[in-house]
């Protein structure tokens, strides 16, 4: 009976009843928890807006709207905030990502900020190309061996491990100022998949909190807690080398930046501990700060799974030049035209001049967004009126990128991978093209901070690597890695042409497997 009670109440009387969508979603949390645990739930929600349009109830608590004017009134003012599930994905102090307080977030982000500025990224360049180098030796690794080989193709390469190794490195040096090698040591490369599996964890209790209760999670997911555990030994353990660092190695990390700014901001503008004194102190803040960026570093620098960014993005671009001779013969064209030597890639105008480039980088992060879930936010007290809908304090409200970049009204062949709308809309194959739509780094005061160093990676790594090699997909068995099963029965699944991702509040991804070659 009182099972009945709660279905009528939740289907006819609930304060989300007037809502379209699943009959399941309105009565329980376990779709939204089943799709993040089978890593499509950003294609669920698009399949759902695609079955009952533009808002859809996609749990209980939750909508999900699927417009320009919804997704404004959601991330631009202070009207919502993160919800109080994220509190648990912390592990003693809020993270920038988990803080609900939206006024110490602001003080947060304003601290974080100045060390990932666009003049920050250009201190910290000299730094970055050492790893992309690093990434152009790897994939060359075994060319030119003898005279006799030059011009031969390499072995094949999977692209989403070697993006997620480079991603990797560069992170902790301009973070925590030490090496973390993975690109050139095999020895500590499970932590990329460790950091996968781990957030694998926490996009399903985002979605069903109620597995918290007793602590079930540890118990539905044995490995995915070690997995953490192994990632934040990890953390602590870079914090600590990052520690006994000379005082102009700190100078030019971040996390030692922030510590600075964190005392300065305490103390009304006077900095007091310009560097660390004590090691009680020095493990306590630093250790903090350590979880603090654990979730941006997790953010970044994924293998298979999780919360990556940077690294699917470069991977879903190798797949989609990979795969479309035009598109690849045009950007060899700009790049080698463009620079004369490998030297000459870095920030500045000739960067800034390849707007072919530029548009591939932006096609790649409208089709493929990396963090392609809806990144749902609470609504505070007095409610929000969304897209001229009430939703009441209390419940949750967000835009999915994927479904949104995926909206046949704003973006033309939203399934085909077409840089040239980027540069001139009513152009090439021309049709609608609305970049207000356009939401890979999410817009508003909780946008990306790391929007100029993402693209910095994406431009300056895409152009080193045509610079010097050509490449082309692998045949046979592994050709098809990375796209979408023609024969899946779900749509989303079945577009080969589309680089999958494997949804975990950023993604998972595998391929493209790719050979090289130096270019000739
Ligand atoms: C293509 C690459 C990237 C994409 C698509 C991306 C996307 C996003 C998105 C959608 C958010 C909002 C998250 C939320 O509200 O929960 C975010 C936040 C954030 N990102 Fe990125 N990101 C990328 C790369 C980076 C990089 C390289 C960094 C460098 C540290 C970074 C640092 C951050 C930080 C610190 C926040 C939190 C901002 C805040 O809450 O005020 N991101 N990113």
């Amino acid at each position: 009976m009182q099972i009945f009670g709660y279905c009528v109440y939740q289907i006819y009387f609930h304060p989300l009843s007037k809502y379209p969508g699943p009959l399941s979603s309105k009565l329980t949390s376990f779709r939204a928890a089943y799709h993040a645990w089978t890593e499509d739930q950003h294609l669920d929600i698009w399949r759902c807006h695609q079955k009952y349009g533009p808002i859809v109830r996609y749990r209980p608590d939750y909508v999900s709207f699927n417009t320009v004017e919804a997704y404004k009134d959601i991330y631009s003012g202070d009207t919502t905030t993160k919800p109080r599930v994220y509190e648990h994905l912390q592990r003693q102090h809020a993270s920038i990502l988990t803080l609900r307080d939206n006024k110490a977030h602001t003080v947060r982000r304003r601290l974080l900020g100045h060390g990932l500025t666009s003049t920050a990224v250009t201190d910290m360049e000299p730094r970055m190309l050492r790893h992309v180098r690093n990434f152009c030796h790897a994939l060359g690794a075994g060319l030119d061996t003898t005279s006799s080989e030059k011009g031969a193709w390499g072995s094949p390469l999977e692209m989403a491990d070697w993006c997620s190794y480079l991603t990797f490195d560069i992170m902790v040096d301009i973070v925590f100022g030490v090496s973390g090698n993975l690109l050139v040591d095999p020895s500590q490369r499970s932590i990329v998949e460790d950091i996968g599996i781990s957030s694998k964890r926490a996009f399903v209790l985002i979605n069903a909190p109620l597995l918290y209760l007793g602590r079930m999670d540890r118990k539905l997911f044995p490995g995915s807690v070690s997995s953490r555990r192994r990632f934040l030994r990890l953390v602590d353990e870079l914090v600590a080398r990052s520690t006994s660092l000379s005082a102009e190695e700190k100078s030019r990390a971040i996390v030692h930046r922030l510590l600075a700014g964190r005392d300065a901001e305490a103390n009304g503008g006077i900095p007091v501990m310009q560097s660390l004194v004590s090691d009680a102190t020095t493990l306590t803040v630093a250790g903090m700060l350590g979880h603090h960026f654990s979730t941006n570093l997790a953010l970044i620098n994924h293998t298979t799974t999780g919360f990556d960014t940077t690294a699917p993005a470069l991977s879903a671009t190798f797949f989609y030049l990979s795969r479309s001779p035009s598109i690849y013969n045009r950007l060899v064209t700009e790049i080698r035209q463009r620079f004369s030597s490998p030297d000459e890639i870095k920030q500045g105008e000739l960067l800034n001049s390849c707007t072919y480039l530029r548009a591939c980088i932006d096609e790649t992060l409208r089709i493929t967004p990396p963090v392609a879930t809806a990144l749902f936010r609470e609504v505070l007290p007095g409610g929000e009126l969304i897209d001229g809908h009430v939703v009441p304090a209390g419940y949750h409200a967000g835009t999915s990128a994927y479904s949104i970049h995926h909206r046949v009204d704003y973006f033309h062949l939203p399934k085909e991978y077409i840089p040239e709308r980027w540069l001139n809309p009513s152009g090439t194959r021309g049709g609608v093209h609305n970049p207000a739509a356009y939401i890979p780094f999410l817009r508003g005061p909780r946008s990306c901070l790391g929007r100029s160093l993402a693209y910095w990676e994406l431009l300056v790594t895409v152009a080193m690597v045509l610079w010097e090699f050509d490449f082309r997909a692998v045949d046979g068995s592994e050709a098809g890695v990375g796209g979408g099963d023609s024969m899946s029965s779900m749509p989303g699944r079945n577009n080969s042409g589309e680089y999958q991702l494997f949804d975990r509040g950023t993604c998972g991804r595998v391929g493209p497997v790719l050979q090289f070659r130096r270019r000739i």
